[in-house]
């Protein structure tokens, strides 16, 4: 049962478990994400990442553990999951309460980019409009916590890049809290303020990303971390 954390935490979890069948995916992990705070969750692949966020997100009735989240978080997967009989605002309005939701949709669809497009359909949009379009779908309820299952992941690099660099500005005005499960060691380091690395169904190390921002590849300390990170991973460097 998900109850509002207390404090300066937006995200509590404690002895999180997850098997399926006689596989041990979750082991009582425990983590927390501080108000405001961009948590980055990492991990080799089958780790539990997306698992984890799945329960935290209230997709999951059979993770236990005590799992305190907000009552307003939005949730974006590396799929955009747009209803395709439904006209990109009404995809965003979807379920908003009032007469205001149409405008509050364009609201959203234009941080993202996407102002003149409510009228067309999921199908017009390329990959990467799409997901501007899930982005501002998980934005529009003004929520305190973002649930981010790698959303770039299947986009082209330069398309990743961009959407890195619009998650920054939105969370930079807004102001939420976000996990983001993602792959990637180079995003979790341009966007994170924690990474954190799953392993063996637990939280195996935390790593404070104290890098200016705004943040950049070729920063000082940049490579020492990523360094760190794929080792972390098992991906040394040669
Ligand atoms: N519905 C399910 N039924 C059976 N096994 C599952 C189910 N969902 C996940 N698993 C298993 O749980 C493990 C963790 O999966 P999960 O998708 O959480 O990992 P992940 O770290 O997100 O992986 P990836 O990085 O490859 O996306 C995997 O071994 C997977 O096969």
């Amino acid at each position: 049962m998900a109850t509002r954390p207390a404090g300066d935490l937006t995200v509590r979890v404690t002895g999180l478990r997850r098997a399926f069948g006689d596989t041990v995916v979750l082991d009582g992990a425990d983590l927390t994400v501080g108000r405001g705070e961009v948590v980055a969750l990492l991990g080799g692949s089958g780790s539990g990442k997306s698992t984890l966020l799945r329960a935290l997100a209230g997709l999951d009735p059979e993770a236990t553990g005590d799992i305190t989240v907000p009552d307003s978080y939005g949730v974006v997967f590396q799929e955009h999951r747009l209803l395709p009989w439904k006209r990109v605002a009404d995809n965003v309005a979807l379920g908003l309460p009032g007469a205001g939701a149409r405008t509050r949709a364009l609201a959203a669809l234009t941080e993202v980019g996407l102002g003149d497009r409510g009228d067309a359909w999921p199908a017009e949009l390329s990959g990467g409009q799409s997901q501007r379009v899930a982005v501002a779908r998980a934005l529009v309820r003004e929520p305190e916590l973002l649930l981010l299952d790698e959303p770039f992941g299947a986009l082209d690099a330069l398309t990743r890049l961009r959407m890195q660099q619009l998650l920054q500005r939105l969370r930079d005005r807004h102001g939420f809290a976000a996990l983001l499960v993602t792959h990637d060691v180079d995003e979790a380091l341009l966007l994170a303020d924690r990474a954190l690395v799953l392993e063996g169904g637990r939280i195996a190390e935390e790593l404070p990303i104290g890098l200016p921002r705004p943040r950049h590849q070729d920063d000082p300390g940049f490579g020492g971390l990523r360094r760190h990170l794929l080792d972390r991973l098992g991906v040394p460097a040669v």
